[in-house]
């Protein structure tokens, strides 16, 4: 018999690609079989579902199912016998990467342009039959993360233009700098129902097609298998084709190891988080359809609750608000909530797509800190589930959410709960009355009414015992949140250090929206083609260029002499250094002053760029150093000198270690002036690239005030010019220059017990500026601000190197 053209030109697409017949045949047969033969469904976009089958295959090394006996498959045998070439397992992923760009330019559907392709499928009232009032239940099909035409449950839907926003700590003629970071609202289907108690949300099909796997995942040329699983089929709607029974052989792979650190866009799911080792180290099946079942509402536990079967039963109603997802190698993913505890309540009304996206927002933007390279999808989708189900009993209370920062975890679990706030000296510990969780830091907010919740302060003598020791725990600062413990000691009195709450990562107050998404971040300036460590690579890494095609860090982890030393001549030396001046200074305008002033200029600074979640090198690779934390043995201790609290090593640091990062809330500049009627004592303006790009807007100009929420770097003393630390702006998410990290590194070698420092880079003299000014006890031989620490005469020298230098005159 001729064999069939349309197997031969499987194998050759197939081929052309790198792809051995041998490969090919036994993929090709079971999609057959599964697809009852439905060629258009293989053949759609230049064999799309083919490629993605193979490449779960050997993913999951499923085991070859046993040949069909029909002609086609037949067909296949005698093609298949054809030798070819060998495709070494190594290059698998680089040939699934290369077919997804090589799909992507040749697919049939027209590429997603970033922020644009959130498109609502069409589907028709009809489609959708009201589910049983008791059941009260919601059901979104994820499908194929990443397309135009497929909206996703998760997905970008708008990326916000970059915006050349700066950062520099809050020190008049400083820079610091960063980017925005975009918040991608969750592309999710609309189906209506208004009077109905159950929704469904399809997110995996276009128009009125068949919600099947097969149709799903053979959509977009970008989609990966790997994130979408078929699961359990619905029940039959009218209108809907009905599912095929899933095969045995698929399996459930939920992209964990390298978390998915924001909503993903439709069209990229960056190769670097979805580590197929990673789901052995989950202990998830590889090879059997699998459903992985999460009840938020105690999310660890739930995460490993696990189900092997294909059955996605309807929730008791018993059992809590809970979801459901499952996905198939095909390129589907179905995610089924419940929630139980709406049932019965008379005023269940599902809200608008919309309301939930804008809710959904909200929730992670604040509460996620998006930035932590650990956020959790899985915790969003509960709190997705969340949102419906508030917004569909009270419409009335959803203001009071959006201007409200729901507390840390840890404030909810302390017995010195619910809040902090700031007072002279620093925080004071604030009870609300509500029990409901929700915080508002404002320096002078204690008493205000947030979100018609009052906070009360508590002066710290009116403490309880229990409360005190858990504000002061002398073993560990952080209560847990850094890797290494980080102990405090008063060896001059019995004093305390102030009340404040411990974050290792920044968080986003109010209107300082710090968003961002994989999709918006553009892939030249992510290494995606790397793999492993990128120190190691023989290859140009991406993210190396940011710094001239050279890595910053050494194999040990420091930064490299040459890089350090330019980055501390670019801050010490008059001579070196470069202001950068704005046109209309964020700062000034923020003073709201009737004659604005001119821009007092922002330092010029190196900047190190990070390889991060886009990129395709592991989570070890070397030019990841900040965003791992703090490593070294640090101590909080009392100042014998008049300093306050400050912070120390307890061991030897190498020359261009990293010792930590300073974190706080990220605040605009108008928040912090609002909330910093007092100054703060914290503040640092991310202003790196302020008068470089030009920052257009109030709410784009970034700054960190760890007054309240903060980390260790909070007790970091000022030391007048010759610092042992020297703050350094790091991107990690997105170059988009709005917000950054802001690292310290030592800029020579520390000795154990040596307390550490860096230069706040005040200017003394400049009352107006926003960091509370004090007397200099720093005891640099540099001191800027002699004159007020002394009252002995100072002579201030010239040195050859062009540095200035105070003596003081002796008697
Ligand atoms: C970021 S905090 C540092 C931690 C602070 N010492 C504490 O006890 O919490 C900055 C404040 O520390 C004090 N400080 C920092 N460096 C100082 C210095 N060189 N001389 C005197 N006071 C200093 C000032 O009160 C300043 O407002």
């Amino acid at each position: 018999m001729a064999p069939n053209p349309r197997i031969k030109q499987a194998f050759r697409s197939m081929e052309e690609i790198g792809i051995s017949k041998e490969k090919v045949k036994p993929v090709l047969k079971k999609l057959l079989k599964l697809y009852d033969k439905n060629w258009e469904l293989i053949e759609s976009e230049n064999y799309r579902v083919l490629a993605d089958a193979i490449f779960e295959e050997d993913d999951s090394k499923v085991p070859e199912q046993e040949a069909d006996k029909n002609s086609d498959v037949e067909d296949i045998e005698e093609e298949g016998s054809v030798p070819d070439e060998v495709v070494r397992p190594l290059k698998r992923r680089r040939l699934r990467k290369k077919y997804d760009q090589e799909s992507c330019s040749h697919g049939n559907d027209s590429s997603n342009v970033a922020g644009t392709f959130f498109k609502k499928p069409k589907v028709e009232e009809d489609e959708l039959p009201p589910a049983p009032l008791q059941q009260q239940s919601l059901q979104c099909n994820v499908g194929n993360i990443g397309t135009e035409s497929l909206p996703t449950l998760i997905g970008p839907v708008s990326s916000r233009p970059t915006s050349p926003a700066p950062v520099s700590p809050l020190h008049g003629g400083r820079n610091k700098g960063k980017q925005t970071v975009e918040h991608s609202p969750l592309a999710v289907q609309e189906r209506p129902k208004p009077n109905s108690h159950s929704s469904q949300m399809d997110v995996s099909h276009k128009g009125k097609e068949p919600i099947s796997p097969h149709v799903a995942s053979s959509r977009n040329g970008l989609e990966r298998a790997s994130l979408a699983l078929c699961i359990k089929d619905p029940a039959p709607e009218p209108g809907i084709s009905p599912k095929k029974s899933v095969p045995v052989t698929h399996a459930l792979v939920i992209p964990k190891e390298e978390p998915i650190t924001d909503v993903i866009p439709g069209d990229e799911i960056p190769i670097a988080v979805i580590h197929p080792d990673s789901l052995s180290e989950r202990g998830l099946s590889v090879g059997d359809f699998s459903i992985a079942k999460l009840n938020w509402q105690e999310p660890s536990a739930s995460r490993s609750e696990r189900h092997s079967s294909c059955d996605l039963a309807t929730a008791p109603e018993e059992v809590p608000s809970s979801l459901e997802i499952a996905s198939t190698p095909l390129g589907e993913v179905k995610v089924s909530l419940s929630y139980n505890s709406a049932l019965g309540r008379s005023n269940f009304q599902l809200p608008s797509v919309d309301e939930l996206r804008e809710l959904m927002e909200q929730r992670c933007l604040r509460s996620y800190k998006l930035i932590d390279p650990n956020f959790d999808v899985f915790k969003v989708l509960g709190d997705m589930c969340e949102c419906i189900l508030e917004l569909a009993t009270s419409s009335s209370n959803k203001l009071q959410e959006v201007n409200v920062i729901p507390a840390l975890d840890v404030l909810k679990k302390s017995p010195a709960r619910n809040a902090v706030s700031n007072s002279e000296n620093g925080c004071l510990l604030a009870r609300m009355l509500n029990e409901s969780f929700n915080v508002q830091c404002s320096t002078i907010g204690c008493g205000d009414n947030v979100g018609g919740k009052e906070l009360v302060v508590v002066p710290q003598h009116e403490l309880t015992p229990d409360e005190l020791r858990w504000l002061h725990d002398a073993s560990d600062i952080t209560r847990g949140e850094e890797k290494v413990k980080i102990s405090w000691v008063n060896e001059n009195s019995k004093d305390f250090p102030p009340p404040f709450q411990y974050i290792s990562k920044n968080l986003v107050f109010q209107n300082a929206h710090v968003r961002f998404c994989l999709f918006g971040i553009g892939d030249e300036s992510c290494c995606q083609t790397c793999f492993g460590d990128c120190l190691l690579s023989q290859q140009l890494c991406t993210c190396s260029r940011h710094s001239g095609g050279n890595f910053v860090y050494t194999s040990a982890g420091v930064l490299k002499e040459d890089f350090l030393e330019e980055c501390i001549t670019m801050t010490r030396d008059p001579q070196r250094q470069c202001l950068l001046s704005c046109v209309e200074c964020p700062l000034e305008r923020s003073k709201k002053d009737d004659v604005l002033e001119p821009c007092k200029g922002h330092l010029k600074r190196n900047v190190i760029k990070e390889c991060w979640n886009k990129c395709g090198c592991n989570k070890r690779c070397g030019n990841r150093v900040v965003q791992r934390g703090v490593n070294y043995k640090l101590q909080v201790f009392l100042t014998p000198d008049g300093k306050g609290w400050g912070l120390r090593t307890l061991e030897k640091l190498p020359k261009g270690a990293f010792v930590c990062e300073f974190v706080g809330e990220i605040l605009t500049i108008s928040e912090l002036y609002t909330r910093n009627r007092e100054k703060h004592a914290s503040p640092v303006l991310l202003d790196a690239y302020w008068g470089l790009t030009g920052v257009s807007m109030d709410e784009e100009a970034l700054c960190l005030d760890a007054t309240c929420y903060g980390n260790v770097a909070r007790f970091i003393n000022h030391r007048c010019f010759d610092a042992n630390l020297i703050e350094i702006p790091v991107e990690v998410e997105s170059p988009d220059l709005h917000y950054y990290h802001l690292a310290f590194f030592t800029t020579r070698e520390v000795e154990a017990l040596e307390e550490l420092t860096w230069d706040y880079g005040l200017d003394f003299g400049d009352l107006d500026h926003p960091v509370k000014q004090f007397q200099c006890r720093c005891g640099s031989t540099f001191c800027r601000n002699m004159k007020r620490s002394t009252s002995k005469p100072v002579r201030t020298t010239v040195l050859d190197d062009g540095l200035i230098r105070h003596d003081h005159q002796m008697n």
